[in-house]
């Protein structure tokens, strides 16, 4: 089975504010686009995947992210923000995954965050081999709270719940919760520099390396 992947992008400038003690605002628009370049470069190496539809409005990410293969979509209407606080993450999903439908109708979805730089292909086909057992299937970050993958099978409707506590938001959604060995690169999302210490220990692709090299952190 083949997936189309839906990876969402905030604009670069917004991007990874939580990562503020760590990289200023000079460099971090940089770094967030690090991220999603390895992140979309391994998901396009995974032989589970068919296809990647980014989800931006960020015009440097989206050529970038164009030049490695990958098929960029606006962000769409927002929802409601007084019904979905994390209003423009999960309408930005829903559609990226409409028109992944409209593409290709009989293809499972699946949404990966863009802050996973240390993606490892054959992992990420461990994970998806997963989901294909379920109508909906998620998996926790490494965090234990949120959720970095979220996947549905053809005909289903992926309903996201991203935002804080996502983790069980998904679960209470009635999506299956993945619990798999030796998958630390799909489950280590980057919002903090504790985080990108971890992802570093993991083993980062190559822009992420140079990008976090320009950053003298410790112990690198
Ligand atoms: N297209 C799109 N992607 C979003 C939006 N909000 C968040 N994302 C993406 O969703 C994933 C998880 O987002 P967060 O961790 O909440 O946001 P972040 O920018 O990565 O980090 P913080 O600013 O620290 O919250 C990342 O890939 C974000 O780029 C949005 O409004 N539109
Ligand atoms: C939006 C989410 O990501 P993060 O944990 O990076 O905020 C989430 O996990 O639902």
């Amino acid at each position: 089975m083949q997936w189309t992947l839906a990876v969402p992008l905030k604009p670069l400038a917004r991007a990874k504010s939580r990562l503020a003690d760590t990289a200023d605002d000079g460099v971090r628009p940089g770094l967030a686009l690090a991220f999603a370049l390895d992140t979309v470069a391994a998901a396009l190496a995974c032989a589970a995947v068919h296809d990647v539809v980014v989800v931006t409005d960020d015009p440097l990410a989206g050529r970038e992210l164009a030049a490695l293969g990958a098929r960029i979509v606006p962000d769409g209407p927002a929802a409601d923000p007084a019904t979905d606080p994390a209003d423009g993450l999960n309408a930005a999903l829903r559609h990226a995954a409409a028109l992944a439908r409209t593409a290709r109708p009989y293809a499972p979805v699946a949404t990966l965050n863009a802050d996973l730089p240390a993606l490892r292909p054959d992992e990420l086909a461990r994970v998806l081999g997963a989901a294909a057992a379920f109508p909906r299937a998620f998996l926790a970050d490494a965090a234990g709270t949120g959720t970095t993958l979220l996947a549905a099978a053809p005909g289903r409707a992926l309903r996201p719940a991203f935002g804080p506590g996502s983790r069980r938001g998904h679960r209470r959604s009635g999506a299956v919760e993945l619990v798999l060995d030796d998958v630390d690169s799909v489950r280590q999302d980057v919002d903090t520099g504790d985080d990108l210490r971890a992802a570093l220990c993991l083993g980062v692709g190559p822009r992420t390396a140079a990008a976090a090299a320009r950053l003298l952190i410790p112990g690198q």
